[in-house]
């Protein structure tokens, strides 16, 4: 019987988990590929999503390197707790994230389930990030070695526990070796172009796909600093803080744009004011978060670090204070809840940044760092 250690990889149909399956196969693991069948547009909602496509690829990619590859459903898993999750948090007024919940819910949660289920001791991902062991054992999770393609951000709300299970066979690769390494193997998918995040929104507009799900409910445009009508706009869900496109009020005589400054719920007013450092509301030297996870020793003091605010920003300097004794976790109003359950050290707290910070809209996700160590990361309240 083999010892080998069994690895579930799980291959898109991309390059990434392509060469993800590559390397963790020539270092003689026993891998397995399988595709999460997440989401299907069966109502033919949302257009055109190419999920028929990505399984050709990914098996073509397994019979390639000679490995089993399996297509598992999690339709209903991804619909309970990433779809309604989605939704819920878009008609309560938020921007939710769906990529770091997939990543945590699914993709380290029922898929990693299944694959313990089914006799795999770990799940591997086409992730540009890197796992390193502590010396007491625990894992850190490292920003990925090509800077321009780092998902450490994505993976931010994933426990130690999940991430002891987790492999990120390319994270140390950059990009342009990856794909030659595909190419080298005859990888069907070598040169196949890089995906938009998930299947449903990244084929598609999310306003598209709103549109069918939340119904409009139109509230006028005012314009922050003095009150006045602008317009009037659909609705609250289509429009998220720091927003410029599609406000559908055409710049002044001056050319300055229109940015959204914040919602108010009581009229369902879109508050806006011209783009700028003086645009009230739309930089803050702090925030306050909810829902704090970490897959290191939990933070229960003041601590300087490095915050990302978002998918893409250059880390900041910042203070966390944690809040010794929270009130009341607002992710607990959410469909999927946020917070992390029964946990022994505060999930709010007051994030204090050196120089302020852009359009950080309630529902996103802050990432915590020291150096390329992500910590941890919380919501915005
Ligand atoms: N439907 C799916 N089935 C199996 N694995 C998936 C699926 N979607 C994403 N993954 C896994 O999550 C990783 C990151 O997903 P993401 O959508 O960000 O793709 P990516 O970075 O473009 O990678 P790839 O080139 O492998 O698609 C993928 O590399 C893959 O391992």
């Amino acid at each position: 019987m083999s010892t080998r250690e069994k690895i579930l990889v799980a291959m898109s149909g991309g390059v990434d988990s392509s060469v993800a399956a590559l390397l963790l196969k020539r270092q003689g693991y026993d891998i397995v590929g399988a595709y999460m069948k997440n989401w299907i547009n069966e109502d033919n909602i949302v257009g055109h999503c190419p999920w028929m496509q990505d399984i050709d690829d990914a098996r073509a990619v397994a019979d390639n390197l000679g490995i089993e590859f399996r297509v598992v459903n999690l339709m209903k898993d991804y619909r309970e707790r990433i779809v309604d999750y989605l939704l819920d948090g878009y008609r309560r007024g938020l921007t939710p994230n769906p990529d770091i919940m997939c990543n945590r819910e699914i993709k380290f949660g029922v898929f990693r389930a299944w694959a313990r289920d089914n006799g795999f001791s770990a799940v591997a991902t086409g992730h540009y990030a890197r796992r390193e062991q502590n010396s007491d054992a625990t894992w850190s999770l490292l920003e990925g070695a090509d800077k321009n393609k780092d998902q450490s951000y994505f993976l931010t709300l994933l426990s130690q526990e999940q991430l002891a299970d987790a492999r990120f066979p390319i994270g140390h690769i950059p990009k342009p070796e990856l794909r030659a390494l595909a190419r080298e193997a005859g990888l069907a998918t070598a040169d196949k172009k890089d995906s938009q995040g998930i299947c449903f929104i990244g084929e598609v507009k999310m306003q598209d796909f709103l549109r069918q799900y939340v119904p409009d409910q139109p509230g006028p445009i005012i314009r922050a600093d003095d009150g006045r009508l602008l317009g009037e706009h659909r609705g609250l869900h289509y429009f998220t803080l720091g927003q410029r496109k599609g406000i559908g009020i055409p710049s002044n005589t001056d050319n300055k744009a229109y940015v959204v400054v914040g919602k108010r719920s009581e009229d369902h007013a879109l508050l806006v004011a011209f783009d700028g450092a003086d645009a009230p509301g739309l930089f803050v030297n702090e925030v306050r978060i909810h829902s704090i996870a970490w897959n290191c020793p939990p933070l229960t003091q003041p601590r300087k670090l490095e915050a990302r605010v978002r998918y893409r920003d250059p880390r900041v300097p910042a203070e966390f204070i944690p809040d010794p004794a929270p009130l009341s976790d607002t992710s607990a109003h959410s469909v999927v809840s946020i917070a992390a359950t029964n946990a022994a050290y505060p999930t709010t707290a007051l994030v204090r940044f050196t120089e302020p910070q852009r359009g950080l809209a309630s529902g996103q996700i802050i990432a915590f760092y020291d150096g390329e160590r992500l910590l941890g990361g919380g919501v915005y309240s």
